[in-house]
């Protein structure tokens, strides 16, 4: 009797998804709905396609000096250098700029945008003073008022916020100076924190982690992020005895969340096994009131720290989400705030040419002709910035990729954001990049200072390490614009709390505009719902499938069931596949067994329990 782990070597053949996948997406450009606002003046995508072609007749009829490229590129190195300089954004006291020159949006095209702006920075205006911005989830938004508190529309919110972070620093300091030790070490430090969340409440502090994270931080951090349980296996083993100094951070808005429940069920159980107090370790950050803050205030946590209902998940790092892992490692959680601050402040001006956010938006919308056509690609020319793009895929993916806009019109909105880092990328997928298939624009973060100062060499007479990274950085956004290829490149003088938390509000705020823009709520996340949802009914029906296997292994002899058998007596025929895939997983984990048949053809497959549950639980 061979069990179907050993059969199933390979999951069922499903069939290519290319023919499916392509019509789709030519149906999706042809099919998209303009938000309403847009049909009075539908002529913008118009204009810039028009714009391109008439660019393309000009330069056939100038084949000398070809002034423009087919798609309407400046050429001209002097023109190039002149459209750069006009619209450089700097901003003096973060160090901060911006080059939208590579993107070639024209001036006909700007002016017919303007007013559109202005219609964004006027609902931005007024989301930060504390409209329902998120009307679905009939919710406020206000991420903006974390970094200046004193913008909250009420005292309330104001005190709540200040609370907050003075809490999350005291508490910091206190485990970080050895105040607050672990439990079973009297004379020593935490010295780790295991961080359990999943989206939002995870991506933003590992993205910090990474860029900020001193050398060797008072504590270390790790992540478990998934309901994986050998990945949480690893994170548990990497960590062996220390385990016992290791602070468990649990952050869940809704606090309801499967896969960190999961992951805290599995590290309370690693806490059991090592003979070790779980709540002595444990804090919590979520909505009060939520499943966690109950579980974790009847349990008696270390500490519970809130999340405020008008932060979404993806805009919540400059909460204490973002800054308790993040003062625990040593980083200058103000000089966070303070950077997203200035950067606020500087995304306030409602002249589209000195609003570093505007100019991303507008980018954004000429470059992927305000409907998605092209995706994002993200270029941090530093290592330390890897996981921004990981970051940016929430905060623009979830935010942006919406079915419906703001007046209820099928518009399948969003932007699709990928990248890893340059100039390692360059030997990856650059070459599809430059010249494959043209359906993305680049965007380049470049850092300035290569090294601490004091630090540098010259590994070749004049030429020092960091200069290769610069010189492949220019390098690639050369090539990539003289074959067509769109970019934009934020560039920052160093990778510092100050400059990552300006990074994370630019980004923050470009999506709000850039939403505004083709009128959608950025705020709310109705798709995730239905996987949530279905995941659910996946495993009430294994519940029901161990029910059937069940009482069939408890007859003397066992009965071991056929698939169609199976989802015949769980009444629900159309589940089969389901149930066939529900079975093959548990034979692959040895909690089914098979009596019959191969996986290569799951109608042949007899199975049964190798344990009878006389008492029937799974009903
Ligand atoms: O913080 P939680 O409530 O656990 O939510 C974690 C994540 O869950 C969902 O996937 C949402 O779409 C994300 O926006 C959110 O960040």
């Amino acid at each position: 009797m061979a069990s179907l782990s050993s059969l199933c070597s390979s999951s069922p053949s499903i069939k290519s998804q290319t023919s499916i996948t392509k019509p789709l997406v030519i149906l999706r450009k042809d099919s998209v709905t303009f938000p309403t606002r847009f049909s009075k003046t539908p002529s913008l995508v118009q204009t810039q396609s028009v714009a391109r072609e008439i660019s393309a007749d000009l330069s056939n009829t100038n084949d000398v000096v070809p002034k423009k490229a087919k798609n309407g590129l400046e050429k001209d190195p002097r023109e190039l250098w002149k459209r750069y300089v006009d619209w450089l954004y700097q901003h003096k006291e973060l160090g901060l700029y911006l080059d939208v020159s590579r993107v070639g949006f024209t001036d006909e095209f700007v002016e017919e945008m303007e007013p559109r702006f202005q219609s964004a920075f006027k609902a931005m205006e007024e989301l930060e003073k504390g409209a329902i911005a998120n009307p679905d989830e009939g919710r406020m938004v206000g991420h903006y008022w974390l970094r200046k508190p004193e913008l909250a529309p009420n005292s309330f919110l104001k005190s709540q916020i200040e609370t907050t972070l003075d809490a999350v620093r005291k508490f910091a300091d206190e485990v970080v100076s050895g105040k607050i030790k672990p439990p079973s070490s009297p004379e020593g430090r935490f010295t780790s924190i295991l961080s359990v969340g999943i989206g939002g409440s995870a991506l933003g502090p590992q993205f910090v982690a990474e860029a900020l994270a001193p050398d060797n931080p008072p504590l270390k951090i790790r992540f478990i992020d998934n309901t994986d349980p050998a990945g949480i296996d690893h994170q548990i083993a990497q960590l062996g005895p220390e385990l016992a100094s290791t602070i468990v951070v649990v952050i869940s808005k809704s606090g309801g969340t499967p896969e960190t429940r999961n992951g805290l069920l599995e590290v309370q159980k690693a806490f059991r096994e090592a003979g070790l107090e779980f709540a002595k370790q444990g804090v919590a950050i979520t909505q009060e009131n939520s499943l966690l803050d109950n579980t974790a205030r009847i349990e008696g946590w270390l500490a519970r720290f809130p999340m405020f209902d008008w932060v979404g998940g993806r805009t919540s790092e400059m909460s204490a989400v973002g800054l308790l892992p993040a003062a625990l490692q040593g980083i200058d959680v103000r000089e966070m705030l303070a950077g997203a601050s200035l950067m606020d402040e500087a995304n306030r001006t409602t002249v589209l040419r000195n609003n570093p956010a505007a100019l991303l938006a507008l980018c954004w919308y000429w470059a992927s002709d305000g409907v998605g056509s092209k995706d994002m690609v993200v270029l941090p020319y530093k290592d330390s910035l890897l996981l921004f793009s990981r970051y940016l895929q929430q905060l623009v993916m979830e935010s942006l990729g919406k079915e419906f806009d703001l007046d209820g019109n099928r518009v399948n909105q969003g932007l699709t954001v990928y990248g890893n880092k340059g100039s390692t990328d360059q030997h990856a997928y650059i070459q599809q990049l430059r010249e494959g298939v043209h359906n993305f624009f680049a965007t380049f973060i470049e850092v300035l200072r290569d090294r601490p100062p004091g630090h540098d060499w010259e590994l070749e007479p004049g030429v020092t390490c960091g200069d290769y990274l610069f010189g492949m950085l220019q390098g690639t956004r050369s090539a990539l614009y003289a074959n067509d290829r769109e970019s934009v490149t934020v560039t920052v003088q160093e990778v510092t709390p100050r400059s990552v938390g300006a990074l994370v509000a630019l980004y923050e705020r470009a999506v709000g505009i850039y939403a505004s823009l083709v009128n959608i709520n950025a705020y709310h996340q109705p798709g995730v719902e239905a996987g949530k949802k279905a995941a659910g009914e996946v495993l009430a029906l294994q519940k029901r499938v161990l029910a059937v296997l069940n009482e069939a292994s408890c007859k003397e002899p066992v009965e071991p069931l056929t698939i169609d058998e199976v989802a015949e007596r769980c009444h629900t025929p159309e589940d089969i596949e389901m149930i066939y895939k529900i079975i093959a997983h548990m034979a692959a984990n040895d909690r089914a067994l098979i009596a019959e048949g191969s996986c290569g053809s799951p109608r042949s497959i007899k199975v049964y329990l190798g344990e009878c549950n006389v008492d029937g639980l799974y009903a």
